[in-house]
């Protein structure tokens, strides 16, 4: 019989999955899932697979979106923190996030041991690694403006993507540990899509996921 596997691995689209499967190698310790895009599909999908089986560890993985001067295209960027940062209200003075309303939290922090151990794995590979916050979107940002926001509203904001909260969000409820990684694969700022270098984003996340396989024993 087949052992069980331990970790859970959630990806937003296919192509990130397909690229996290060929550097496991098929190690059967890893369930790699399309969680699909956006918080509200990969916190179903990641509730749906943490109440079907055990899991001691989950991941979200996928390319993402860097903040200038902090996560260059070609850089992989580990959560500290996955934040849910148009998750509130717009007021004339700015805007409230959900602690500020009194509504709950708009922040998990990733699980710090991990991660740490994880920085230390990565900072010997040929990429540059940053540890920071990732924002979690509704909406990719598309002009400096609301980058500058965005950076403004997070200290240290490093990363932008659409589902790091929602798949922590699940793994908190379930009291599993959690982290987010993001192979950046465009610069968060006025949209151009033609620049977006996936190819390189999802050959560095799976240079993670070959690091992921060494170092969570
Ligand atoms: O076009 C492709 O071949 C392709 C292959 C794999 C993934 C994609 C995606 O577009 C994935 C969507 C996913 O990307 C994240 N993402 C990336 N950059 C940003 C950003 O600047 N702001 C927000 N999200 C970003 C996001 O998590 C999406 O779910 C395409």
């Amino acid at each position: 019989m087949q052992t069980p596997a331990e970790i859970l691995i959630v990806t937003a689209v296919d192509g990130e999955k397909e690229a996290v499967l060929n550097a496991l190698e098929n190690d059967s310790r890893f369930n790699v899932i399309v969680g699909g895009v956006g918080a509200v599909a990969v916190a179903v999908n990641t509730s749906r697979a943490l109440t079907a089986d055990n899991y001691r560890l989950v991941i979200c993985a996928g390319i993402g979106g860097g903040f200038p001067g902090k996560a260059a295209v070609g850089s992989l960027v580990v959560a500290t923190e996955c934040v849910a940062a148009d998750l509130g209200a717009e007021t004339p003075t700015g805007f409230c996030s959900l602690d500020d309303l009194g509504f709950g939290f708009a922040s998990i922090k990733t699980d710090s041991g991990i991660v740490e151990h994880l920085m230390k794995a990565l900072q010997k590979t040929e990429l540059t690694v940053h540890s920071g916050p990732v924002l979690t979107v509704s909406t990719i940002t598309g002009t400096s403006g609301t980058a500058k926001a965005l950076s403004h509203r997070t200290k240290g904001a490093s990363a932008e993507a659409m589902e790091g909260f929602g798949v922590g969000f699940a793994a908190l409820s379930h009291g599993v540990p959690f982290f987010e990684i993001r192979a950046i694969s465009n610069v968060v700022g006025p949209r151009d899509r033609t620049s977006w270098k996936v190819k390189e984003a999802l050959d560095n996340l799976g240079v993670a996921c070959k690091v992921l396989r060494e170092v969570l024993v």
